[in-house]
């Protein structure tokens, strides 16, 4: 029904175009960046992240990844700084992963994709009344994105991975309270930034991109709990493993990435 999109042979991101035209856009999300190429700029200060407020609701399976979604009915949690003119409201974030071994992240660097990657999703509370204007007016939205690369095992993210069972098939939900996201964060915040998009449909190009140069590790058990989730609803009798819920990087088509250092 309607505008029905996955990440399958026949639903998936070279399909998007048919629905969401913007798809084949000048500013699409995600990229491969490289490091050698994106401008150093001394203007661009350091990342803030005040999340020690932040308020989590719930974790949810939305047939595409798992959320967590905050509060954000006030400025408890946001992002700051960097190539930001003002803070940003920390919404929810989300994982994008690939199958067993193979690769999962939506940004590459040099060609080289990670296991998988984090987004963290803020919206502009002042320029916009709610997520959804933000969400599809330029610059509305500001994504911090995490890769994560496999090695020993995270010492806080059993705290997510504990929690996927009770969100295993797509439209379940459940409590889940007091968890801080700063917790995932590698030790340097050191960034590469450009203007972009969402990755998933609609496909708005409303974000800036604020991607982390460090990753965090996780183990490959740790990883392997998200591939337990289900890209279908408990009451459909054929169970499809979520994984590689990516989608590959489009052309960079003129655009400038900047590196904070
Ligand atoms: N993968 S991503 O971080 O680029 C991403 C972040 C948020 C969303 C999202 O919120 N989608 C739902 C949506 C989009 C526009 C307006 C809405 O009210 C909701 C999609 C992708
Ligand atoms: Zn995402």
């Amino acid at each position: 029904t309607g505008n029905q999109w996955g990440y399958g042979k026949d639903d998936g991101p070279s399909a998007w175009n048919t629905n969401y035209p913007v798809a084949d856009g000048d500013r699409q999300s995600p990229i491969d960046i490289l490091p050698h190429q994106a401008r150093h700029d001394p203007n661009l200060g350091p990342i803030v992240l005040n999340y020690d407020r932040c308020t989590s609701i719930n974790i949810a399976n939305n047939g595409h990844s798992v959320v967590v979604e905050f509060e954000d009915s006030d400025d408890r949690s946001v992002i700051q700084g960097g190539p930001l003119d003002n803070p940003y409201r920390l919404k929810q974030f989300h994982f994008h992963w690939g199958g067993k071994g193979c690769h999962g992240s939506e940004h590459t660097v040099e060609g080289n994709s990670y296991a998988s990657e984090l987004h963290l999703v803020h919206w502009n509370a002042v320029k916009f009344k709610t997520f959804g204007e933000a969400a599809s007016t330029s610059d509305g939205l500001a994504v911090l994105g995490i890769f994560l690369e496999t090695g020993d095992e995270h010492r806080w993210l059993h705290m997510i991975t504990d929690a996927l069972y009770t969100v295993k098939f797509k439209g379940s939900v459940t409590d889940f309270k007091g968890f801080n996201p700063k917790c995932l964060l590698p030790s340097s915040l050191h960034y590469w930034t450009y203007l972009g998009s969402l990755t998933t449909p609609p496909l708005h190009e409303s974000v800036i991109w604020i991607v982390v140069k460090e990753p965090m590790i996780v183990s490959e058990k740790q990883l392997g709990k998200f591939r337990t989730l289900v890209f279908t609803g408990e009451e459909e009798d054929e169970r499809t493993r979520m994984e590689n819920n990516f989608r590959p990087p489009q052309l960079l088509k003129g655009r400038t990435v900047r590196s904070s250092n």
